[in-house]
């Protein structure tokens, strides 16, 4: 299937709104942080951010198309993110998915580094875990947490081996999330709702260590 001029400009489009409004949230520190959006299933092509930009702002060299063994597709300057590999796991293991957005903030961080003993981290009873597409009674989610390697292609046969279509994500140890959707409306929507999660069990991690001092001490 060949995609058309249109269609790519619609996805760089999407990726701008996408990437402003995690910006606005401070997602994107130090020019960490990764977008794409799926184009063709076959052959498997994407947009994807170009690699080391300041994910703040917005400029005509920002994405570029890519195919399944992350080359781009057309000529460019452009490099494609270091981490696109993972992106190409993500659409081949979850053909569903039409979107796969990574932020590093300090939540996932955190969740990530106090869960990793567990691989995982779980999380049950929260509204929150509707914004995941999960709607049964005190619902109980499991995201998975890969160790950091270095080595992107040895990073990214970790996180095949641990996705699942069951939850839209996976931690990556002190590294950040990953996280995708049916298209980018989708992935918006589960990404902000993990980051929700993360938020309210360390600040409640906090808040219970805080009250457990406080009874000690009066
Ligand atoms: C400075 S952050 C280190 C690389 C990284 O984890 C990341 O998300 C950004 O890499 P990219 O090549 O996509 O800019
Ligand atoms: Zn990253």
């Amino acid at each position: 299937m060949t995609v058309t001029l249109e269609q790519r400009a619609d996805a760089f489009r999407r990726l701008d709104e996408a990437k402003l409004a995690f910006a606005r949230r401070d997602w994107f520190p130090g020019t960490s942080g990764n977008l794409s959006i799926k184009l063709s299933d076959d052959p498997l092509q994407f947009a994807v951010t170009a690699s080391g930009k300041d994910k703040t702002k917005l400029s005509p060299e920002d994405y570029l198309v890519v195919d399944g063994e992350s080359r781009p597709v057309e000529p460019t300057a452009l490099k494609p993110s270091a981490e696109t590999l993972i992106h190409a796991v993500v659409y081949k293991r979850i053909p569903q998915a039409g979107a796969c957005f990574h932020v590093h903030t300090v939540w996932n961080n955190l969740v990530s580094e106090l869960y990793f003993g567990q691989r995982a981290f779980s999380i049950q009873g929260q509204e929150l875990i509707k914004g995941l597409g999960i709607w049964e009674e005190n619902a109980r989610i499991t995201i998975p947490i890969v160790e950091n390697f270095a080595h992107i292609p040895t990073l990214a046969a970790a996180i095949d081996k641990v996705i699942t279509p069951d939850v839209p994500g996976v931690l990556i140890r002190n590294h950040g999330i990953y996280a995708w959707g049916a298209n980018d409306f989708e992935a918006k929507r589960h990404l902000e709702s993990f980051e929700f999660l993360f938020e309210y069990h360390v600040r409640w991690l906090q808040l219970r260590q805080n009250a457990v001092s406080l009874t000690h001490t009066s």
